[in-house]
């Protein structure tokens, strides 16, 4: 199978590296071009624009940073809009917005062509190994023709039904996300400024009902200080105020995720955005440090 892929960050080329390792034929663009050249090594061919990635295969996947990003791909000069058409299909596995989602849906079908959004939950590793959970919806029939791709980059890949409901599931899942990593976070501080080890409440909660993978995969990187980045922060926040959103027009009530919202908006204002998310840490371990006598 044949398939395009626009946009190689961190997910991106962990997904688009994983298909080539599958026997896909993969052409791949991204918006720093040099970012092509570790796929190409692993035998992608590259197109120069995302209309030409477009033109070349009928199926083509993108994994971009934001909505803004999402809608320049498809709508600006070059971009998908201008080649796509009977017979392709575009499904854009982003994290955005159901409107954003919306959008570009509309904007395919009106070229003749057909979209799914497909977002994920898993990170890099999971990416890597191809063990994501894929949130898809919107048209049946490209849903079916891209299982194999989904299968190879996913363990298991839930069809939601219409366009906007891949994006929502995603975003409740993210808002949940981060308001358990404030949690922790404020666990951590709290036994540390109550003269607790924070080592020892990390074991403590992995032997219990509250025991999870996020805990056990960032609890004792935090506990060192270090972030690199599989998630960064910057796209959690875009989450939280996307997930807020989305719970002002249902007229959700959320103080926890407004709370937490506040503590990776205070992290991004510190210029922690582009280190992993868990660098939420360091704001509330400051503010325990700070109400110190
Ligand atoms: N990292 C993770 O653990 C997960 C991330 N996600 C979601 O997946 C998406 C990608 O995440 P991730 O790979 O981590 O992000 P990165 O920041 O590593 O990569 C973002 C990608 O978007 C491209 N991009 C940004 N702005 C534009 C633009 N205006 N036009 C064209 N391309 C643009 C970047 O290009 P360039 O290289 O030129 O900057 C890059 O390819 C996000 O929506 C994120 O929320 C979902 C699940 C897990
Ligand atoms: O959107 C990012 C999700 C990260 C994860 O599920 O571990």
């Amino acid at each position: 199978m044949e398939v395009g892929f626009l946009g190689l960050g961190i997910m991106g080329k962990a997904m688009a590296a994983n298909l080539l390792r599958h026997g896909f034929r993969v052409t791949v663009w991204n918006r720093t071009l040099s970012k092509c050249q570790e796929l190409v090594a692993l035998g992608a061919a590259v197109g120069e624009t995302p209309a030409d990635v477009v033109a070349k295969c009928r199926y083509t996947i993108a994994m971009l940073s934001d909505p803004s990003a999402a809608l320049s791909v498809v709508f600006d000069k070059d971009g998908v809009l201008e080649q796509i058409g009977e017979g392709k299909g575009y499904v854009d596995m982003s994290t955005v917005d159901a409107a954003t989602s919306c959008k570009i849906s509309e904007a395919i079908k009106q070229k003749g062509g057909v979209f799914v959004e497909a977002p994920v939950s898993g990170s890099k590793k999971p990416a890597e190994d191809g063990q994501l959970v894929i949130l898809a919806a919107g048209d049946k029939v490209l849903y079916d023709d891209m299982v194999p791709a989904f299968d190879v980059l996913g363990k298991k890949s839930f069809f939601l039904g219409e366009i906007g409901n891949g994006a929502k599931m995603k975003l409740v899942v993210n808002m949940i996300m981060g308001s358990m990593m404030n949690a922790l976070s404020e666990g951590l501080s709290l036994a540390d400024n109550s003269g607790l080890s924070p080592q020892t409440l990390l074991d403590v909660l992995d032997l219990g009902a509250i025991a999870n993978p996020m805990f056990k995969l960032k609890g004792p990187s935090m506990l060192q200080g270090s972030y690199n980045p599989a998630f960064p922060l910057k796209h959690q926040q875009k989450d939280m105020r996307l997930a807020l959103s989305l719970g002002d027009e249902n007229a959700v009530s959320m103080p926890v995720a407004a709370a937490s919202n506040e503590a990776f908006k205070k992290a991004r204002s510190l210029g922690l955005g582009d280190l992993d998310f868990s660098a939420v840490y360091e704001v509330l371990k400051g503010a325990g440090d700070s109400g110190k006598a």
